[in-house]
């Protein structure tokens, strides 16, 4: 299994280019199945959740090409087999996002069910409600969702769906359901994350009607067919947040090309009042920060609030950061498996419920440490560039799950970190 050694206390300097991001290249990547016709997807990202995705629809027939370049051209014209198996579907919960689609085409699908994972349970019980108030007929059967259209129709129906919380996947999930669906449907309390817009612009470049997208209210007109399209995949606002927070913990001077600061404002503001300058500039974003910065208090939520994705990073920086802070999780009812590592590298820090509260040290000291999950890896590499001597973080099959070669990145500009096989 292989891990990361670092050797802290290095300043970072020089430039990182920003990847595509995962969280928009996965649904984009289901939204070709929507099509008879090639799709392109430009800036998509190397990374492990995204491989897995293109097996996932390889196996349903999907002709793949993927580039040097990083676009991927995907062709479902020739789509024999509509399902998502478990042994797929358990290592990328992203693999629920084929159900809308797939039953929008095809009018049927069959979808392992998701399980639950290290940060919560994460149930699909509002994509179910979703999609059954446009028509679909959905069993839940070992531990299947068999989905498919009533008998003599041919198209799901538009409808109003109000989920109970905002849900990201749940909105994306019934967006590309709705674009084919017959009649008008209405997204309310709908997620306003930037890769839901994101994935909207590139159905309405399929010939899809959409309006309101970016809002809480979104409004879909469905059509008859979708055609082919060329579609760039928004910059990563997550890696883009973890860089942030790297150099405003570690110190240097740094540009992110093709960083949006405009999709990262909350985590912007929280680093600027900790101390750190942070400017958008021509094609990216400039961060800049010397000595320790001022801890901040913050809590996650939907966007545009702060991002549950950033806040196991910011967490680390506020840990060797000057005073208490308090970091409240509304979001993920476990997403708080990063403190006990970063406890073994010397942070104080104490769980009370959805609340940590953590009094800043002025440095932590190198040891092994165990990623549990995606963004808890990164808040461990960010305390690893800080860290006294050698930091070695094992399991980091969590973090290629969802970085793009973040090692080398951070080589790029200045750390000394290394992949040990
Ligand atoms: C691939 C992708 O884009 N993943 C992101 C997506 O996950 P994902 O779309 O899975 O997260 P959701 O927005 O759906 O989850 C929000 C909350 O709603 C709950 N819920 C959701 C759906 C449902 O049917 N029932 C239910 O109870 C969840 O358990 C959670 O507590 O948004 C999360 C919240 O920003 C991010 O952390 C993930 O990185
Ligand atoms: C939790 C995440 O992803 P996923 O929803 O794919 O598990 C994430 O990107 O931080």
């Amino acid at each position: 299994m292989d891990k990361l050694l670092i050797r802290g206390g290095r300043q970072l300097q020089g430039e990182v280019l920003i990847s595509g991001a995962k969280n928009a290249a996965l649904p984009e990547l289901c939204a070709t199945l929507l099509t008879a016709d090639p799709v392109t997807l430009l800036n998509v990202p190397r990374l492990q959740d995204v491989s897995t995705m293109l097996k996932l629809i390889r196996n349903m027939g999907v002709q793949i090409e993927r580039r040097d370049d990083g676009s991927v051209l995907a062709n479902a014209g020739g789509l024999t087999n509509p399902e998502a198996p478990y042994e797929l579907v358990k290592t990328m919960r992203a693999s629920v996002l084929a159900l809308g689609p797939l039953l929008a085409r095809f009018g049927e699908a069959t979808v392992s069910l998701p399980g639950g994972c290290a940060i919560g349970s994460r149930p699909v019980d509002q994509h179910i409600k979703g999609l059954q108030a446009m028509g679909a007929e959905i069993v839940v059967e070992h531990g299947y969702m068999i989905a498919k259209l009533p008998k003599g129709w041919t198209r799901l129906k538009g409808a109003r769906i109000a989920t109970d919380m905002v849900t990201v996947t749940g909105t994306e999930n019934f967006l590309m359901a709705a674009a084919l669906a017959e009649g008008e449907t209405i997204l309310e309390n709908a997620a306003q994350e930037p890769e839901i817009p994101d994935l909207a612009e590139m159905l309405i470049k399929m010939g899809a009607k959409i309006e309101g997208h970016g809002t809480s209210r979104i409004r879909i007109q469905g059509v008859e067919k979708l055609h082919g399209c060329t579609h760039q995949v928004v910059a990563d606002r997550i890696e883009t947040g973890t860089f942030l927070c790297a150099v405003a913990a570690t110190g240097g001077d740094v540009v992110l090309k093709h960083g949006r600061a405009d999709h990262l404002d909350a985590v912007v503001d929280k680093l600027r009042d900790a101390g750190a300058t942070v400017e958008a500039i021509d094609g990216g974003i400039r961060v800049k920060s010397q000595g320790r910065l001022k801890a901040q208090s913050f809590r996650t939520t939907e966007y545009p609030g702060f991002p549950t994705d950033m806040q196991a990073q910011f967490m680390a920086l506020n840990a060797i950061s000057h005073g208490p802070s308090k970091v409240t999780e509304t979001i993920f009812e476990n997403r708080f498996m990063h403190v006990n590592e970063l406890v073994r590298l010397g942070a104080h820090i104490q769980i009370d419920g959805k609340v940590s509260v953590i009094e800043g040290v002025p440095k932590l000291s190198g040891a092994t440490v165990m990623a549990t999950d995606l963004r808890a890896s990164a808040s461990l590499v960010i305390a690893g560039l800080v860290a006294d001597g050698e930091t070695v973080v094992d399991r980091i099959y969590h973090l290629d799950r969802g970085y793009d070669q973040m090692e080398a990145k951070l080589r790029g500009i200045g750390a000394d970190i290394e992949r040990i096989k």
